[in-house]
């Protein structure tokens, strides 16, 4: 069936389900009738999406950390601690990397080992093979919502099974687990499968159970102009909107300008909003999460804690329903449970101190407003021309074009013909702007911020700033500035 931004009917979700729940053997245990019974009695209080509308109503800043370990008893040890000594007020499980590649085989080979070696030895949880009983021994021991967080470009029975667990939101999109996370996998199949997710959070929502799905925000982390990551985000929550979903949270990573983060979770929330109602979605509860800092980190704990800080601050001073959270042993791996404590509690008593606050309107954030939703209408416009009106179709023309394109992505679907740099504040912006279709004066603003760059530096305005500013934080600075 060619591919097309159309609601899955129930003869189409049900004839894919089928061989989905073959693809391990715990996919047999999901059973809607009897997940939809259990769903219905999640308290309001551990329900990922009515967590986050409260939040939004009441225009507080959610923590959550990310955390996973292979072993069930261990991974409930570490979300308690999580939210009893860190304070965490969502719980995450972060997938193991095989079961995001779809190689449960190993997984089970990881959770043997590490049943022998008594300590994990896959870097997060395996949750398609613990299956729904496992998943649901997890969300029956803790006391917050909780969230699938992985990278899975075919995640379909993860899907199934962390859903039917009491697992109330899902992270994920058919772009932003595609191409920062795969080499090779088509954007028509990732778009596809995540119809299939998206349509299995419809279907239950037309059961009366609320859920919550995430795009993933930062994509590559990697310098990813706001205006790119913001267009990934939209398209994401349109396709999701069209297979049922009602409560999404749009996602951002920090780029360390606060001015233009501030304006970059502002410009997502009001044009999500925006392109949702314009296409016939208006019943769907936008809500926003800010990534701390998603590059390298300092070894220096110390300073890990100013990274984190500022993180926390900029989500808070942003108004971001969510901020997912760092911990000071980013730069050496998976984090201990008490460094990953002390991410939230760092974070959680930045968020205390500025409750209430926010950026006030200023020329300079109004300007980053404008020019960020200003170069992301151009992409959309774009998509949904060469799409013919299809976003689904004119996600996967427009990756082919280079309409849209994610900095530095492993995958060859990824043109890769675009390249940022930082401008003179720090601020990222477009210095090669590759196939993207963006106004003369788009291109404009962007050069001048980074001539005025290059006058400051006294140098041309080359890729060797890209080159300087990806190495710069290593260097505790955010600016790649000339040696
Ligand atoms: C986009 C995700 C990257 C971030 O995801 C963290 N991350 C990955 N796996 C785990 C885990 N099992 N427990 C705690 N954090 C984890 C990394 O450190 C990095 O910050």
């Amino acid at each position: 069936m060619d591919l097309r931004n159309k609601k899955l009917t129930e003869e189409e979700f049900f004839g894919i389900r089928k061989e989905v729940l073959t693809h391990w053997p715990t996919g047999s245990e999901v059973d809607l009738q009897e997940a939809v019974e259990y769903l219905k009695k999640v308290p309001d209080e551990k329900n990922f999406a009515k967590k986050l509308r409260k939040a939004k109503e009441e225009g507080v800043t959610l923590a959550q950390p990310r955390a996973g370990v292979a072993l069930i008893s261990e991974h409930i040890k570490l979300l308690n601690y999580l939210e009893d000594e860190g304070g965490a007020d969502l719980l995450p499980s972060t997938i193991d990397s095989y079961t995001r590649q779809n190689r449960y085989n190993e997984c089970q080979i990881g959770i043997d080992e590490s049943l022998k070696a008594g300590r994990s030895l896959l870097n997060g949880f395996p949750a398609v093979n613990h299956g729904v009983k496992g998943c649901r021994e997890v969300y029956e021991s803790i006391k917050n919502p909780i969230q699938a967080r992985h990278g899975t470009p075919d995640a379909r029975l993860l899907s199934e099974i962390i859903t039917a667990s009491g697992w109330t939101s899902n992270e994920g999109g058919g772009i932003s687990y595609n191409i920062p996370y795969a080499k090779s996998v088509s954007m028509e199949k990732t778009i596809r499968d995540w119809q299939y997710c998206d349509r299995l959070t419809g279907w239950y929502e037309e059961q009366g159970i609320e859920l919550n799905r995430e795009p993933f925000g930062p994509l590559t982390g990697t310098l990813v102009p706001p205006s790119i990551s913001n267009t990934v985000a939209i398209l994401e929550a349109l396709l999701a909107a069209e297979q049922g979903v009602k409560n999404v949270t749009v996602g951002y990573g920090q780029c360390g300008n606060m001015v233009q983060d501030i304006a970059a979770i502002r410009a997502l929330e009001e044009q999500t909003e925006e392109y949702l109602k314009r296409f016939g979605y208006s019943d769907v509860f936008v809500t926003t999460v800010f990534h701390q800092w998603m590059g390298g980190f300092p070894a220096d704990e110390a300073k890990a804690f100013g990274v984190i800080s500022v993180g926390a601050a900029t989500a808070a001073m942003a108004g971001a329903t969510k901020v997912i959270v760092k911990t000071p042993h980013e730069a050496i791996g998976i984090p201990t449970m008490e460094a990953n404590a002390q991410g939230i509690r760092d974070t959680i008593m930045t968020l205390n101190m500025l409750k209430g606050q926010r950026m006030p309107m200023s020329p300079e954030l109004q300007t980053e407003i404008n020019i960020i939703k200003a170069e992301t209408r151009c992409m959309l416009e774009s998509v949904y021309e060469v799409g013919k009106g299809d976003f689904a179709r004119g996600t996967v023309e427009a990756f082919k074009l280079g309409i849209v394109d994610i900095p530095f992505a492993p995958s060859k679907y990824n043109a890769g013909k675009m390249m940022p740099a930082r401008d003179n504040s720090g601020a990222v912006r477009y210095l090669m702007t590759g196939n993207i279709p963006f106004t003369k004066d788009i291109i404009d603003f962007n050069k001048a911020k980074l001539v005025e760059r290059g006058q400051f530096e006294k140098r041309d305005v080359t890729f060797q700033m890209t080159v300087d500013d990806i190495f710069a934080v290593g260097k505790g600075n955010l600016i790649g500035r000339p040696e």
